[in-house]
């Protein structure tokens, strides 16, 4: 991932450097710093060094502040010039300011001032990055890594343009959401973002279903504890396990919204304190959010916090349900045959010509999680030469029964309980969604947490 994090400190005195540098290191954990005390040597570091902003000091010997700065903004127009120095005139600040320094402050000036202005000029350097690179991508028209999508089968039109703004959006340093109904892919496209910022590093997938404000705070930031005997026990959190890597907080829609004034904190400031710390972290992941709720809907009705969605609005893609995907049909289905007989160890059957267009009209409630469950249903019960179609054809008959009986549900002579039906219905869920718990949610029309809960009591 590109961030903008590099800054070069330029001071003829040493030690002052030295303060500076450690005191910026502790206020912007996340800017990565180094220093130069030979105003000569400058535009040589500027060369090899992608750096995203200067602080410069205006009086050292060979090149002054002044000709320095009108140097970098020439050969270097992205790089920013912070001027601290010891210098409190106003004529010298207006003339550096008119020639393109982004601040002026003196030596004796509040450093948390300073460190803010820093972390400003690295957003803006960061944004300015990412326009010009998103811009550039998306103009392309081609995919410069095809293969981070291996996994994504698809010749619609639509998606495949996805697959475009996916890409030029993936390397930025802002969150990614991803909405779609459950089954519809987004774990693959977060795995796709995982291949295309970080391949080497780690891929963590948090599922936020029915997690409580204080164990997302746990698993998120860790905890460092002293115990009575003075020894320091800490358990690390995620966001210190993945490092540089990528972050997968899947189904945001069920976050607590305590949770999510949290999380509000660590996109906008990329730090975080473990439970129990005053020390601020460094965020350096890439961070992929996923939703099949209706964020805005949610945040209507006062269950998702308006700032968290206006940061996660910044890439956000919206990924079709299979009903809207009649093109990938027939190649999914292969594609899950094989996986099947892969699996199973049986023979690959052969898929019937007319089955896809024998689906076209099925809704597919549970989407891709439905139709994988039938086709490995399908495959288990084929000779292995010709796909039996029975699992298809049953799903269709039941969804036609239901749209025309949907108000005459017809009971046995002897009523079952209200317990018995709900145990019916989930079972039923389960099994038409190949047992996943979100798909099934859905069409059950509760929450999966509510589902998961259900189906712990049944156990
Ligand atoms: N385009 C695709 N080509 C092949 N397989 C796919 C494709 N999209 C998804 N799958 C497979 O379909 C299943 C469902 O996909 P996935 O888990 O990514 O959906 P999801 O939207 O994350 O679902 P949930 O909301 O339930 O977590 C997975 O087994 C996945 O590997």
């Amino acid at each position: 991932m590109k961030l903008a994090r590099n800054i070069l400190l330029v001071d003829d005195e040493a030690s002052w450097l030295r303060t500076l540098a450690i005191t910026l290191n502790r206020l912007v954990p996340e800017a990565k710093i180094d220093t130069c005390v030979d105003s000569r040597q400058v535009m040589n570091r500027l060369e090899v060094g992608d750096y995203a902003l200067v602080l410069l000091d205006l009086t050292m010997p060979f090149h002054s502040g002044e000709e320095l700065l009108n140097m970098i903004r020439n050969a270097h127009p992205n790089t920013r010039v912070i001027i601290v120095t010891g210098v409190n005139e106003v004529d010298t600040a207006v003339r550096c300011i008119k020639h393109g320094a982004y601040d002026y402050f003196i030596k004796t000036d509040n450093v948390d001032d300073l460190a803010r202005t820093v972390r400003r000029a690295l957003e803006v350097v960061g944004l300015e990055r990412n326009y010009l690179r998103i811009k550039e991508s998306f103009l392309s028209k081609t995919l410069t890594q095809p293969e981070a999508f291996n996994n994504i089968l698809t010749c619609e039109p639509a998606l495949l343009d996805q697959f475009r703004y996916f890409e030029a959006v993936a390397p930025s340093p802002e969150p990614i959401l991803i909405q779609g109904e459950s089954g519809t892919g987004k774990d693959e496209f977060a795995k796709s973002a995982h291949q295309l910022c970080c391949p080497e590093a780690p891929f963590i997938n948090v599922n936020l279903a029915g997690i409580s404000a204080s164990a997302f705070e746990l698993q998120l930031f860790g905890q460092i504890k002293t115990l009575d005997n003075g020894q320091v026990s800490a358990q690390a959190g995620v966001l210190h396990q993945v490092q540089s890597g990528l972050l997968y907080l899947n189904e945001i829609g069920d976050l607590p919204i305590e949770a999510q004034a949290k999380l509000v904190d660590v996109i906008e400031h990329k730090q975080y304190y473990p439970i129990g710390s005053d020390k601020a972290y460094p965020v350096l992941c890439k961070i992929i959010i996923s939703t099949q709720h209706d964020l805005l809907a949610l945040s209507k009705a006062g269950k998702f916090r308006n700032d968290l969605l206006y940061r996660l609005r910044s890439h956000t893609i919206k990924l079709p349900p299979l009903r809207q995907r009649r093109l990938d049909l027939f190649m999914l289905i292969n594609h899950f045959i094989t996986l099947a007989a892969d699996e199973m160890n049986l023979p690959r059957p052969n898929q019937p010509s007319t089955l896809a267009a024998q689906l076209a009209d099925y809704e597919f409630p549970g989407n891709l999680h439905e139709l994988k469950g039938m086709v490995f249903d399908a495959v288990s019960r084929s000779d292995g030469i010709q796909l039996n179609i029975s699992p298809f054809m049953e799903a269709i008959n039941l969804s036609k029964v239901t749209a025309e009986h949907c108000d005459q549900l017809v009971f046995p002579k002897e009523l079952p309980t209200l317990a018995q039906m709900g145990d019916a219905l989930i079972n039923e869920a389960m099994s038409r969604t190949a047992n996943s718990q979100t798909a099934a949610a859905r069409m059950l029309g509760i929450s999966q947490s509510a589902l998961s809960r259900r189906l712990k009591q049944e156990k």
